[in-house]
């Protein structure tokens, strides 16, 4: 019961629906058990008492119970559907929130068809106990009490015949819940490891067919699928193996009832209306305890979906704003790092060591180092992406931690290698960081950035639509809009890392043009393979296995003839004799 105690918050605010619908549940439940009752009296006072004249008295009762029992069973529904859709909306607005205050560190293990199921399938089952659930626990409790209360009314002694059978009814109930909750538990965690596999293969279907390996895909989603369909049969086995046994169990209570109930009736210690009223009132018992079979497995759905709700819910927030922060603050742009060393969670060995440099405002800092050597974990660090295992950082004089997470990323710009654009226009995409930015802002930024003149040359200009991961955009094009994007909420600090990377040479002669423009005033990170791209650096920094090797300007680098040069070397020196060799 836990978990739904832990998950109160969503639904309890809506009690009121869940009242209501219980209170004219009570009332469809109480006509329930007046329908035996009825027949009863009109076997025994007007077929054999031979009252005729009740007959029109009966039959306009009969019709204004049921009229009552079909309007309640109206709002009734009506009411807790209300209830559990309105509980499923908060809840699922508060697992996107959690989504959204995660970590890094978080979606470094996740998977991302797991995390839809869970905010689909899951929140679904859920949303069916709330609504259905409940109330069939409440309509089990009514309907079988005020039952036996009225057999015990026409007959102890036959009540507790046909109810003798029931205990054991109860105990294959019981194992049928211990059994199918660990069924259902592994049908749901199998159904978020096939979303996986559907989303990575439509994310990554590019790499599946530029390598031709569509059936090796073809073969794992079978897998997968085929693990799903043995986890739903061995459900289904649990089922058909307990179910029948209830309801053989039940049949004997009936041959109990007709066996016992008939004798009293030749005894003439039981009326014939009052046996025919019995066998009515047994069902109404025995209906409700088979089919708990039925709410269990609910129960059990709901309780494991709920489960995974509340792992995500409870998932550990390890980056979040300190007391007091610092809000709006608008940056200089001066960074310091002293003496950083981190490791990632999930990894025994430091990806950085010792790190310390210090970068004026206004200033350029080019990384450069092979690849794994720490450069992109230096400035996830900066924006907080993921906190340092020791060592300070600074912006400004300040710790980043005295920043609210708001003020220091929107004062630090990112562009990625690889560019992710948003499916909406490419006025949204620029504006993301700064959804207030005006029209001229926004082309401002896509000038500086390079990219206004093919922009205009697109149909619909700012207001082309984007395919998802931008498609119907170069490389090159992406990477300037990324950089649009990066500079319209006008940061203090710019990080470049490996911009360049994915373009061709006059491309990236495009974009470093631009980039000339955007750097100016602001503390500027470049991650680059290519020295072209940071030999202009007020220092250079060079990497190795998460330590500083080597640091100084390029000429400085040049002359210590240390791994900077060796870069150098293999880029340009090698490349010149190569091409003097070609021209003699
Ligand atoms: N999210 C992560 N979880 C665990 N280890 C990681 C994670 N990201 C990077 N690493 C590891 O940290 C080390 C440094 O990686 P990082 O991405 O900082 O290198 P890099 O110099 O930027 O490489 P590249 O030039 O290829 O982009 C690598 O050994 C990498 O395997």
């Amino acid at each position: 019961m836990s978990v739904f105690k832990k998950l109160k918050s969503f639904y309890l605010p809506y009690k009121r629906d869940f009242i209501w619908s219980m209170v004219f549940l009570i009332i469809m439940a109480g006509i329930t058990v007046v329908y035996p009752v009825i027949l009863q009296m009109t076997i025994d006072e007007v077929v054999l008492g031979g009252k005729y004249n009740w007959v029109p008295w009966i039959s306009l009762g009969f019709f204004t119970v049921m009229a009552v029992k079909a309007l309640s069973a109206f709002i009734q529904h009506y009411l807790a559907d209300m209830f559990g859709i309105k509980s499923v909306y908060s809840l699922r607005n508060a697992l996107y929130e959690k989504l959204q205050r995660l970590s890094f560190s978080y979606y470094d293990n996740a998977k991302t068809g797991d995390l839809m199921s869970r905010l689909t399938a899951d929140v679904e089952g859920f949303r069916f106990f709330v609504s259905f659930g409940f109330s069939e626990v409440l309509r089990f409790i009514i309907v079988v009490g005020a039952s036996l209360c009225v057999m015990m009314y026409y007959s102890v002694s036959l009540t507790l015949v046909t109810i003798a059978a029931l205990p054991f009814i109860s105990v294959v109930v019981y194992k049928f819940d211990k059994n199918v909750h660990p069924a259902f538990r592994g049908i749901r965690e199998s159904f978020g490891r096939l979303n996986t596999k559907v989303q990575e293969n439509i994310s990554g279907i590019h790499t599946v067919k530029a390598l031709s390996k569509e059936l090796v895909e073809i073969e794992r989603f079978d897998k997968s699928n085929e693990d799903y369909r043995t986890k739903q049969l061995y459900t289904a086995s649990i089922w058909s193996k307990y179910f029948p046994l209830m309801e053989l169990i039940g049949n004997i209570s009936v041959v109990l009832l007709l066996a016992f109930g008939g004798y009293k009736v030749i005894n003439g210690s039981l009326k014939p209306g009052e046996l025919v009223a019995f066998y009515s009132l047994i069902w109404y018992i025995l209906w409700p305890i088979m089919n708990l079979g039925f709410t269990i497995n609910m129960f059990s759905q709901a309780k494991a979906s709920g489960e995974r709700l509340l792992e995500v819910l409870e998932a550990e927030e390890t980056i979040f704003d300190k007391e007091n922060v610092r809000q709006n603050e608008k940056m200089d742009g001066h960074v310091i790092f002293r003496h950083v060393t981190f490791r990632y969670q999930t990894e025994e060995a430091t990806v950085l060591e010792q790190i310390s440099f210090d970068a004026p405002s206004g200033s350029t800092i080019g990384l450069i180092g092979a690849t794994g050597s720490g450069k992109t974990s230096i400035i996830q660090l900066l924006s907080r992406f993921y906190e340092p295992s020791a060592g300070d950082i600074l912006i400004d004089d300040r710790l980043i931690q005295e920043y609210s997470l708001n003020t220091l990323r929107s004062q630090v710009g990112v562009v990625l290698q690889e560019t992710f654009l948003f499916s909406s226009t490419i006025k949204a995409n620029i504006a993301y960081g700064r959804p207030e930015a005006k029209m001229e802002e926004i082309i401002d930024a896509a000038k500086r950035a390079d990219a206004h003149d093919f922009i205009m040359e697109m149909p619909d200009g700012y207001n082309t639509l984007l395919g998802e991961r931008g498609m119907g955009l170069s490389g090159g094009q992406k990477q300037r809009i990324a950089i649009a994007r990066a500079i319209c909420t006008n940061p203090a600090i710019l990080i470049l890392d490996d911009a360049t990377s994915a373009v061709d040479m006059e491309t990236e002669f495009h974009i470093q043009n631009a980039l000339q423009e955007v750097m100016k005033g602001r503390t500027t990170f470049i991650i680059a393979h290519r020295i072209s791209s940071l030999q202009h650096a007020d220092e250079i920094l060079v990497l190795d296995h998460g330590r500083i090797i080597e640091r100084g300007t390029h000429d400085e680098l040049l002359v210590r003839n240390g791994a900077y040069r060796r870069i150098y070397n293999i880029q340009y020196r090698d490349r010149d004799a190569l091409m003097q060799k070609a021209v003699r």
